[in-house]
């Protein structure tokens, strides 16, 4: 019962229709009163796990938050929610909100550190009277001294255990090494603690770094590429690291029109809260700022996030970029590096000293190594933090996706090494590359390297594109940088020595490297790298998928929200999300609801705005001409089309690179690649076509016309799948369009239909005919005829329907035993195509229905309640078909609306295309 009541919960007061990775069992724990630590990536949605408990069980939630600017936007965006919520702190100005809070009134109610801890013990025990269901540190590694942003007034939030001594503790954060952890554990006495540690990957964000020189070439095509962002109405951040970088930009925006907010440290609070203010409000949609923007900041539409030189640590840099894509969209993280930064040691070090000094330095090396890495910067980035990363390529960032030329350098190797050891490894790079290139510095003459024979020998090339050639030596571990106290040395390490050895002036062992970005600004002439080259962004996605005039009407829809929000003084994405309204724009629903079946929308969106948006899009549909109730089909096929593009070039696993080959280069049958000879057992035709939808995800070509002849999936058929799909309202879970197609289709059809929708194909592609499968009435009746073997092979080919022949097999296993909970089935599940293990038993559930009970010889008339009553009984939830049944003495349109009703006034909802209580 609990997880169906957490499942309503969350569409209730969400509007989402499942929880992220991690969140169900994180609050499942909590609600069984357990000590928690939380560390996810940022984005992923840990806030979630504080929000929903007190919803579910009616008791105040208490959170520490570090920022006032940051609770009070979480309090607006609950608000909308229908979520009780406010804080407490210096800056609540309401005087009722502390006599409210300590009688319950609140879900939320969030707390400076320093306030939970001097508020009296009399509003603690009046509370606890009330209920506390959990107190939750937020931004958890302000505890640790080890941790970045180490804050000392969270130290004492330990006072606080032995008052609140059964109410369950939750740590948060999205950054925590093993230290860290054991300090936010100890600190606040957690009591045998679930620990929660998800991935750090944020798989939405494309990564890219590129070089630039601060000249005016550069800002102006810097700026004309930031503009093009702004026709989307989607945000922008740009992160400066100096107030000086972060004023010019600004200024550039304004002169060249570009509506955009400032904030820097040096701003008065008053100038930067209204910075953030209308940064939230999305009045201007490009921030240009230092890193003392954004903490925290939850604004889910932030679909780029530039850094404009390099930051001081990737632990920033992941938090910065991290604020990029939170509602899982794809979104781009750009950071634009200049040589200079790496020179600000001193800049970063300050007045540190000793350790302090030299974690500095580390941090911004390791940022230095990013920015000059050649190979797969999601690989590095979760590496250094600590994640394995199998893969060598993401397939997300500039180094996977962008294809570099290479060519041998070897001679040009052959003298910086050289070079490099005639130093000794007593200076930093400029020494030998100075030597090279020829320099009669007064240091060079003094130390006599002007007598060098090298000296002089590599003027061909510029400064940085040896530093260039330098890190990609060091990155393959030909030479080694270490760093005392701020000053970097350079060496040369044991595989360099041998590459030396190997090697004579005339001849070197060839060895072929990357020509970055640098190097090929170097070569088309020296200077022009301040080139602002290809910033890629998404505004050229914005509109894939949607025809011109439903780019229209979600620009209308985007400013009747707009509307609400000013109406009200909030932001315009607590109403609801970006993505929403694109849904919304697609689907064009006529009736609460159907607009209560979008993602995103929540029973307080329904009650409040519900209404005018239906008139609106009503209106706004018939002026433009665009049909209402439209194909539901597109939503997630826009969606996935805004993903960055498929790269050719990223590799197929070996055994999906092979299967694709054969058959579609070599022209072998799905069923002759799977029992290919040469392999060392067959594998299952259907893996051999997940193989190949796998690859043409990838864009690999496909001869669609032979793949649907011979999986069996005709036009009809995949018009017959269309509007399944339309009746689920989502593409997302194959199981409810499955349950919506005629019998024929299997899921092997659905996917071939998914992917041709994925990759953009028409229907064209599929031959004509009848679909020429069996009817139910044809197929094998007993389980023993229904093997394995046939199951898969009839998957592929279409004739023979595996899904029918599970549901005959319990049906007749169903009708020999009367107990439904255990079905002498004993193939091995897993081998099923997803979802056919879970429709075994939601058909268990729903055989209790469909047996011929006496009471449904009664003929039972349909109403409101009676509805209620019969969806009492059935956690899991009851279809569509099995409601009909019961009420088989009303007509069907009038239970459907009936069911609409009650899912319009968020009595129900249908989940899985099961309609459930809330
Ligand atoms: N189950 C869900 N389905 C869809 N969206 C979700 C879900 N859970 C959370 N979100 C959305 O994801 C976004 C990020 O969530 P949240 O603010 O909780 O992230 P976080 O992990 O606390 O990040 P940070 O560490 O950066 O503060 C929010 O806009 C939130 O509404």
């Amino acid at each position: 019962m609990r997880a169906e009541k957490m499942e309503s919960t969350l569409k209730r007061y969400f509007g989402y229709s499942g929880f992220r990775p991690y969140q169900k069992d994180i609050i499942q724990k909590i609600l069984e009163r357990r000590d928690s630590l939380v560390i996810m990536a940022t984005g992923s949605g840990k806030s979630l796990c504080y929000q929903l408990p007190p919803l579910i069980l009616g008791k105040t939630a208490i959170v520490i938050s570090p920022l006032i600017s940051l609770m009070q936007d979480q309090v607006m965006a609950l608000k909308q929610r229908g979520i009780r919520a406010e804080f407490l702190a210096s800056a609540q100005t309401d005087p009722t909100v502390h006599k409210n809070a300590e009688s319950g009134t609140f879900h939320v109610l969030f707390m400076t550190p320093e306030k939970a801890c001097s508020i009296p013990g009399s509003f603690w025990s009046k509370l606890l009277k009330v209920g506390i269901c959990l107190f939750a540190v937020d931004e958890a590694h302000c505890i640790s001294e080890w941790g970045h942003d180490f804050r000392m007034e969270y130290k004492q939030l330990d006072k606080l255990r032995a008052i609140l001594l059964d109410v369950p503790f939750v740590g948060l954060t999205a950054t925590a090494t093993k230290k860290v952890r054991m300090d936010i554990i100890n600190s606040l006495k957690m009591r045998d603690p679930n620990v929660f540690i998800g991935s750090f990957d944020r798989k939405n964000l494309f990564y890219g770094v590129k070089s630039f020189i601060r000249n005016s070439q550069f800002m102006d095509e810097f700026v004309g590429e930031i503009s093009k962002f702004v026709a989307s109405s989607d945000s922008t951040i740009i992160y400066c690291t100096t107030i000086k970088d972060v004023e010019q930009i600004y200024k550039s925006l304004q002169e060249a029109g570009i509506k955009a907010g400032i904030y820097h440290g040096q701003m008065a609070n008053s100038a930067r809260e209204e910075s953030h203010r209308i940064f939230i409000r999305d009045e201007v949609h490009v921030m240009v700022a230092t890193i003392a923007f954004g903490m925290g900041i939850d604004k889910p539409n932030i679909r780029h996030v530039i850094h404009y030189g390099c930051p001081k640590s990737l632990e920033s840099y992941y938090q910065e970029s991290g604020r990029c894509g939170r509602d899982g969209i794809a979104s781009v993280c750009w950071l634009y590096y200049n040589r200079g930064d790496f020179m600000k040691a001193d800049f970063y070090c300050g007045e540190a000293t000793g350790n302090q000094r030299r974690a500095i330095m580390d941090s911004l090396v390791a940022a230095q190594n990013y920015c000059l890495q050649t190979t797969c910067r999601r690989k590095f980035l979760l590496e250094y933090f600590g994640e394995k990363f199998e893969s060598d390529k993401c397939g997300n960032c500039d180094n996977c996706t962008i294809s570099k030329r290479e060519c041998d350098m070897s001679r040009e190797a052959f003298l910086l090494i050289a070079c490099i050891n005639s130093c000794r490894g007593h200076w930093g790079l400029n020494m030998p590359i100075d030597i090279l290139r020829g320099s009669r510095s007064k240091r060079i003459l003094d130390a006599k390297f002007d007598k060098l024979p090298l000296h002089g020998l590599g003027k061909d090339h510029s400064s940085n594109w040896w530093k260039a050639l330098a890190y990609q030596l060091i990155s393959y571990g030909y030479l080694m940088e270490s760093v005392k106290d701020v000053y970097k040395t350079v060496s040369v390490s044991q595989k360099g020595a041998q590459f030396l050895s190997s090697s004579t002036p005339a001849h070197q062992p060839k060895l072929v490297l990357q020509v970055t970005n640098e190097m090929v600004d170097d070569e088309e002439h020296e200077g022009t790298s301040g080139k602002f080259g290809e910033l890629k962004g998404l505004a050229t996605f914005e509109y894939e998928g949607f025809s011109e005039t439903e780019g229209q009407l979600y620009h209308m829809l985007l400013d009747e929200r707009m509307k609400f929000a000013r109406g009200i003084g909030t932001a315009p994405y607590a109403i609801c999300g970006n993505e929403t309204i694109k849904k919304i724009a697609l689907i064009r629903p006529s009736t609460k609801a159907r607009l209560a079946n979008i993602d995103g929308v929540n029973q307080h969106f329904l009650t409040t705005y519900g209404d005018h948006f239906l008139q609106s899009i009503q209106h706004l549909s018939q002026a433009l001409n665009l049909p209402l109730d439209g194909d539901a089909s597109m939503q997630a096929a826009v969606v996935r089309k805004m993903q960055p593009v498929p790269n050719q070039q990223r590799k197929l696993t070996p055994a999906k690179y092979e299967a694709w080959k054969m058959w579609q280069e070599d022209g072998l049958s799905i069923e002759k690649v799977a029992n290919f000879p040469s392999r060392s057992a067959p594998i299952k035709d259907q893996t051999v076509l997940e193989y190949l939808l796998g690859a043409a995800q990838e864009g690999f070509a496909i001869d669609w016309t032979r793949l649907c002849d011979e999986v069996g999936l005709t036009r009809e058929m995949f018009s017959d799948i269309e509007a399944a799909i339309t009746k689920v309202g989502s593409r997302d879970k194959l199981k409810p369009v499955k349950i919506e197609s005629p019998e024929y289709i299997s899921y092997a059809h659905i996917k071939v239909c998914l992917t041709l929708q994925d990759c953009g194909m028409s229907k064209e592609v599929i031959p004509p005919g009848n679909h020429n499968t069996l009817t139910a009435d044809e197929l094998p009746s007993k389980a023993s005829e229904a093997s394995m073997d046939t199951m898969h092979k009839c998957l592929i080919r279409g004739p023979c329907e595996v899904e029918t022949s599970v549901d005959n097999i319990i049906a007749s296993c169903c009708l020999e035993n009367e107990v439904t909970t255990s079905i002498p089935f004993t193939v091995d599940l897993d081998m099923h195509p997803p979802g056919v293990h879970d429709e075994i038993f939601s058909l268990r559930k729903r055989q209790k229905i469909d047996e011929p009970e006496e009471e449904s010889l009664i003929m039972q008339e349909a109403t409101e309640s009676s509805i209620l009553d019969l969806l009492r009984n059935y956690d899991d939830g009851v279809p569509l078909s099995d409601v009909l049944k019961h009420f088989n003495g009303s007509r069907e349109e009038y239970v459907v609306d009936l069911l609409s009703n009650l899912e319009g006034e968020f009595m129900i909802f249908k989940k899985n295309n099961m309609y459930r209580l809330m």
